[in-house]
């Protein structure tokens, strides 16, 4: 069993004296930032002008340039898109680190795809929060957190693990438990959740679900409610309570259906497609694919988005929402 760390396991103060530049102030980084500033960190943010730049000022942070923010800190955590860091890395970080700094990460894509190589005299963790990150900032304003994972992939300080664990005590997570993982591991099966089943998979069985009725002729407001509205609610009581819990809660008759329907669907052979995109994510061939056509300015990857924000289902919801503004109140 993996060990978990809690408050009480974080005895050394790593980070106490130490200044800190989040670089990047999106989903994660106004969390990382906000939540450690609220823990008594030293907290200044690096990032280019822009939105996200006027957004920290407005909350108060000291605002720099990332080389400037780099060149201030002992410990420098890199949360702008997994695309842009290698670059943003070798020409605006790596200049301005120290032997016996820190650098981190949210998720370990550059590091264990080998884009960025760290000097050897540096320190290298992660601390990436299992939810997005207005989560991680609403769970802990109201006092808990979300859980987190740490891992470290170079200690050259013998400080390593000490910093990344007062890190994940900073952004709140070990109130509720922090799990000690690699970049290899954690970058391996959050590439593959995410494309497998909580995004890719997941749209696009409710996209599939979504076309077999409407091709069969029922109307596709019905078709919405059915596949994607009520969704949520079957995915609430699994997060509360697991398959059981949800298999409790609903109609025999449902509950018989998944037992009988569901392989039906999800047959031996969507298994097998699994195994092929977990093998590109450990091949890197799916590293290769998202960094080349970043490189070429994400024609796919725009091509991709036009087409799906074109599907039928997006219309027919955004119409039924209007009916339903409780859906986007905060909960
Ligand atoms: N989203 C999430 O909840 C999760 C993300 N992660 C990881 O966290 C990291 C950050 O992702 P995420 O928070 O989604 O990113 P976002 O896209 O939400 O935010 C990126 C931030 O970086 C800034 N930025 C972009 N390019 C540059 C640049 N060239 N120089 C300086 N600043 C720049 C953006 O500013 P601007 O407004 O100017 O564009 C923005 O503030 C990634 O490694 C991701 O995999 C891990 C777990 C969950
Ligand atoms: C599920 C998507 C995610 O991995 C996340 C929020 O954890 C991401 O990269 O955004
Ligand atoms: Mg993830
Ligand atoms: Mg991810």
């Amino acid at each position: 069993m993996t060990k978990v760390y809690y408050d009480q396991d974080v005895t050394v103060k790593a980070l106490e004296g130490k200044k800190i530049a989040v670089i990047g102030y999106g989903s994660q980084g106004h969390a990382h930032s906000q939540n450690l500033r609220d823990n008594g960190n030293d907290v200044i943010i690096g990032i280019r002008a822009g939105k996200s730049a006027d957004k920290a000022k407005e909350d108060g942070f000291e605002v720099f340039p990332v080389a400037e923010a780099t060149k201030q800190a002992d410990v420098v955590m890199i949360l702008i898109p997994d695309e842009q860091q290698a670059e943003v890395y070798a020409a605006e970080i790596a200049p301005n680190l120290e032997a016996g700094n820190a650098i981190a990460f949210g998720h370990g894509f550059n590091i264990h795809f080998g884009t960025i190589t760290p000097a050897a005299d540096i320190d290298v963790f992660m601390v990436a929060p299992k939810g997005p990150g207005h989560m991680v900032r609403r769970q802990f304003a109201k006092g808990s957190a979300v859980p987190a994972l740490f891992a470290v992939f170079q200690d050259a300080t013998g400080n390593a693990k000490d910093i990344a664990l007062a890190w994940a005590q900073g952004v709140g997570a070990t109130r509720v438990g922090v799990l000690e993982t690699t970049f290899k591991e954690e970058t391996e099966t959050d590439l593959f959740g995410e494309q497998a089943v909580l995004c890719g998979g997941t749209t696009h069985l409710v996209q599939a679900g979504f076309e077999t009725l409407v091709e069969a002729g029922y109307q596709p407001e019905i078709a919405y409610f059915e596949v994607l509205h009520e969704l949520k609610l079957i995915v609430d009581l699994m997060y509360e309570g697991g398959m059981e819990k949800m298999r409790y809660s609903i109609s025999n008759t449902a509950e018989f259906g998944d037992y009988v329907s569901g392989p039906r669907v999800i047959t031996s052979d969507v298994k097998d497609r699994m195994k092929d995109v977990l093998t590109d994510i450990q091949t890197g061939a799916f590293a290769k694919r998202f960094t080349d056509d970043y490189k070429a300015g994400f024609p796919d990857f725009h091509a991709m988005r036009a087409e799906q924000q074109g599907h039928q289902i997006e219309a027919v919801g955004a119409e039924l929402r209007k009916m339903m503004p409780f859906v986007n109140e905060q909960q």
